[in-house]
C-alpha cells in the first residue's frame, strides 16, 4: 500500500475506483476493493500512524491533529437557542481514530425499520453477516467472565480485521455490579442482564460493554481498533493496488451526461489542504463517496448534485436535481455533566491509577414499556403516529410530510418490537461516577448545507435537536432515571450523601418543566449523526438506492454514516463496518457482471 501526501509520485496513475475520504467506512471499502482492483483513497487529514493520543484508548478525548469541531447552527436551548459544537475526526481512520470506542450494534427492530423504509436486503438477518465479517471478537477470559463480561458466539465474527473486546483488565467490577443492580431496581425489574447487547434481540437490557479495542500481546496494553489499524496498517492488509493520498481534499466529483439521462462519475478534482494547484484523478469504474455525514452532502452540492433551486442560489450549475441531499439529517441528543461525587469510603477497585477509564463500562437500553410503563407507552405511540410535520418541513429537514410520517410510524413499529427508547451509560472516575444518557431513535430532522463553494469551508450543519416534542419527552424520562440511579442502592452507596444535589441533576421530585429546562440547558451533540444522504425511496427524499447508488447516476455510490436513513445504530461504528462490508460486496458483484 502506498500512503503519501505527495501527488508528484501519482502522476500518470489511473484507478478503477476512487474513494473520497479515508475515514471509518472508507478504509474498510478500500481494503476489500483493492484486493483485486486499483483504488485511490483521498483523505483531507494526516496519517497519524504513530500518534499515541490516537492509538492509546485511554487518551480518548485529548486533542490530537485528528480532532476537529464544527459549530452547529443555533440549537434549541432552555433560554431560546444555544451554540454547541459537533466533533469529528479528520485523519486516516476518521471518527474511528478519535471516538470513545463503545462497541454498539443496531438491533433486529432497527434494521427492520430500515428495510421497511424501502430498502430490501437491509434487514437484520441480511445485515448481521456483514458485521460479523468485519469483526474479530475476543471472548472474555475467565477472570473477565467472573467479573460480569458475557457474549454469544453465534452473533459474532472471529476472523475479521476489527478487534472487539472487553477491557483488559476488566475495570471496576464493584462499580459495574452496583450499576447493574441499581438499574434493575430503578426500572422495577423490567430490564434484565443481557447475554450479549449485540445479539439484535433488543428487549430492555443492561450489560458490561465491549469496545472496538484489542489487546496487544507484545506491548501488553489495550489498543484502539480504528479502521486504519484494522484495514490499512497491518502487514496482513497490505495491498499493492491501493494508494492513499493524505492532506488533500476533494473539491468536486467530475461527471458526464449519458444519453439515457443518467450521469456518470468520471473522477474527482483534488486540492492540497496547504493550497496549490488542483489536480484531476480519473476513475474508470466507480467513485465512492465516504466523507462522512457532515461532508459527503457538501461534496455532492459543490458538484451540482442536490436541490437545484438551492444550488442555483449559490451560483452552482445543477447537474442532478436531488432535493434529499443534506436533508433528513439527524443525531441523538446526549445528556452529560451528571457527575456524582464518590464517597471517600467507597472502594471501587481497579479503576486505572489516574482515574481515566473508558466511557460506558455498563450500558442500559430500556424499551418504551420499561421506561414509560404501559400507559405512557400507549400515549407515546399515539404521539408518534400523529406527528406534526410542520416544523421539519419549515426548516427543510424533510422534503415531504410523508417522509416524516412514514419514518415516525416505522419508529413506532420498532418500539413495539422492543427497540431501545434510550441509552443510559455509567462511567467511573477516581473521584466521581458519571451517568450519561442519549436518545436512540430521534425524530427531529435537520439539514447540512454549504453556503460557499470554497471546499475548505465547514458546512452549515443544523440537526434541530429536540425540536420534535417526542424527543424532548424521551430525554426528560432519561433524566429522571439518572436522578433515581443516584439515590438508589447499591449505586448510591458508592456516592456521598449529597451527591445528587451536588451533581446539579434535578431532584427525584422535580416537576416535568424543571427537568425539561435542565435537559435543554445540558444536552450536547451525541456525535452519531446519520441520514444526510439517506438510503430511501427517491420520492421521500432518498439520495441512494439500496445498492447505495446515487439516484440518477450510473456509478456514484455513497458508503458512510450519511446513508443510514434512521438513527438505528445506538453508537455508529460497528454498524458502519457492516455498511462498508456490504457496500464492498455489492460493488465487487457489479464489477464481476461487467
Ligand atoms: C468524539 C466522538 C466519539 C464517538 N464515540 C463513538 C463510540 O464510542 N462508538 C461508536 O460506535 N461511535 C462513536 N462515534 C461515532 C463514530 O465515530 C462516527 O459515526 C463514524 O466514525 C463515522 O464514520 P464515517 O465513515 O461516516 O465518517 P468519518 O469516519 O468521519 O470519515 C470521513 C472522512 O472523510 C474525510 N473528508 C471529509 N471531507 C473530505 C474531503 N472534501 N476530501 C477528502 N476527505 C474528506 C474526513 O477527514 C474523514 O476522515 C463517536 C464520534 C465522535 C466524533
Amino acid at each position: 500500500t502506498i500512503i503519501t501526501n505527495d501527488t508528484s509520485i501519482l502522476e500518470n496513475s489511473s484507478y478503477e475506483y476512487i474513494i473520497i475520504g479515508g475515514g471509518t467506512t472508507a478504509l474498510a471499502v478500500a481494503n476489500r476493493l483493492s484486493a483485486n482492483h486499483s483504488v485511490l483513497v483521498v483523505e483531507r487529514g494526516p496519517d497519524l500512524v504513530n500518534n499515541e493520543v490516537v492509538n492509546d484508548p485511554f487518551m480518548f478525548g485529548m486533542p490530537s491533529p485528528c480532532f476537529f469541531q464544527v459549530n452547529l447552527a443555533p440549537q434549541l436551548g432552555s433560554n431560546d437557542t444555544k451554540m454547541i459544537p459537533y466533533t469529528h475526526g479528520s485523519c486516516l481512520g476518521g471518527g474511528s481514530s478519535i471516538n470513545s470506542m463503545i462497541g454498539s450494534r443496531p438491533t433486529y427492530a432497527g434494521m427492520s425499520a430500515v428495510e421497511a423504509l424501502g430498502n430490501p436486503g437491509w434487514g437484520w438477518n441480511d445485515f448481521l453477516p456483514f458485521m460479523q465479517k468485519s469483526e474479530t471478537f475476543h471472548p472474555p477470559n475467565p477472570t473477565q467472565h467472573a467479573e460480569g463480561a458475557n457474549y454469544l458466539a453465534a452473533v459474532h465474527g472471529f476472523e475479521g480485521p476489527v478487534g472487539v473486546s472487553f477491557l483488559q483488565p476488566f475495570l471496576a467490577p464493584t462499580f459495574q455490579n452496583a450499576a447493574k443492580n441499581t438499574t434493575h431496581t430503578v426500572f422495577d425489574g423490567t430490564v434484565a442482564l443481557s447475554p450479549d447487547m449485540g445479539d439484535g434481540f433488543s428487549g430492555g437490557h443492561y450489560a458490561s460493554y465491549y469496545y472496538h479495542i484489542h489487546f496487544n500481546e507484545s506491548l501488553q496494553v489495550d489498543r484502539r481498533s480504528s479502521s486504519a489499524w484494522s484495514y490499512l496498517y497491518p502487514q496482513t492488509q497490505q495491498r499493492p493496488g491501493l494508494t492513499v493520498l493524505t492532506g488533500h481534499l476533494v473539491d468536486t466529483i467530475m461527471t458526464s451526461h449519458g444519453t439515457d439521462g443518467n450521469i456518470t462519475a468520471t473522477g474527482v478534482l483534488v486540492e492540497p489542504i496547504s493550497g496549490g494547484t488542483a489536480l484531476a484523478f480519473n476513475a474508470s469504474r466507480e467513485v465512492i463517496l465516504s466523507a462522512g455525514v457532515l461532508y459527503s452532502p457538501t461534496i455532492l452540492q459543490r458538484s451540482g448534485i442536490g436541490n437545484a433551486t438551492f444550488l442555483q442560489s449559490l451560483g452552482i450549475e445543477p447537474v442532478l436535481d436531488l432535493p434529499g441531499v443534506g436533508a433528513n439529517f439527524q443525531d441523538q441528543a446526549l445528556l452529560i455533566n451528571a457527575t456524582f461525587p464518590l464517597s471517600p469510603s467507597a472502594n471501587i477497585t481497579n479503576v486505572t491509577a489516574d482515574g481515566v477509564t473508558l466511557l460506558g463500562l455498563v450500558i442500559t437500553h430500556p424499551t418504551t414499556i420499561d421506561a414509560l410503563g404501559p400507559n405512557g407507552t400507549s400515549a407515546f405511540d399515539s404521539m408518534l403516529r400523529n406527528i406534526s410535520t410542520e416544523h421539519a418541513l419549515s426548516v427543510g429537514g424533510v422534503i415531504t410530510a410523508e417522509t416524516l410520517t412514514t419514518q415516525a410510524a416505522l419508529i413506532a413499529d420498532a418500539y413495539q418490537i422492543d427497540h431501545p427508547l434510550m441509552e443510559l451509560f455509567y462511567t467511573p472516575g477516581a473521584t466521581m461516577l458519571e451517568i450519561w444518557a442519549q436518545s436512540v431513535l430521534p425524530l427531529s430532522r435537520g439539514t447540512i448545507r454549504i453556503n460557499t463553494t470554497n471546499p475548505a469551508a465547514d458546512p452549515v450543519a443544523d440537526p434541530q435537536y429536540l425540536s420534535a416534542e417526542v424527543d424532548l419527552d424521551v430525554m426528560v424520562a432519561a433524566a429522571r432515571r439518572m436522578s433515581s440511579m443516584a439515590v438508589t442502592p447499591p449505586f448510591s452507596d458508592l456516592l456521598t450523601p449529597t451527591a445528587l444535589e451536588e451533581s446539579g441533576v434535578p431532584p427525584v421530585g422535580a416537576t416535568d418543566e424543571e427537568v425539561r429546562q435542565w435537559v435543554l440547558s445540558t444536552y450536547i451533540a451525541g456525535l452519531h449523526g446519520v441520514a444526510s444522504n439517506s438510503m430511501m425511496p427517491r420520492e421521500l427524499g432518498g439520495v441512494v438506492s439500496p445498492q447505495l447508488l446515487v439516484y440518477g447516476t450510473t456509478n456514484l455510490r455513497i458508503a458512510d454514516a450519511s446513508i443510514v436513513p434512521l438513527s438505528v445504530f445506538p453508537h455508529t461504528t460497528l454498524g458502519l463496518y457492516g455498511v462498508a462490508e456490504k457496500a464492498a460486496d455489492m460493488i465487487l458483484q457489479a464489477a464481476e457482471s461487467t
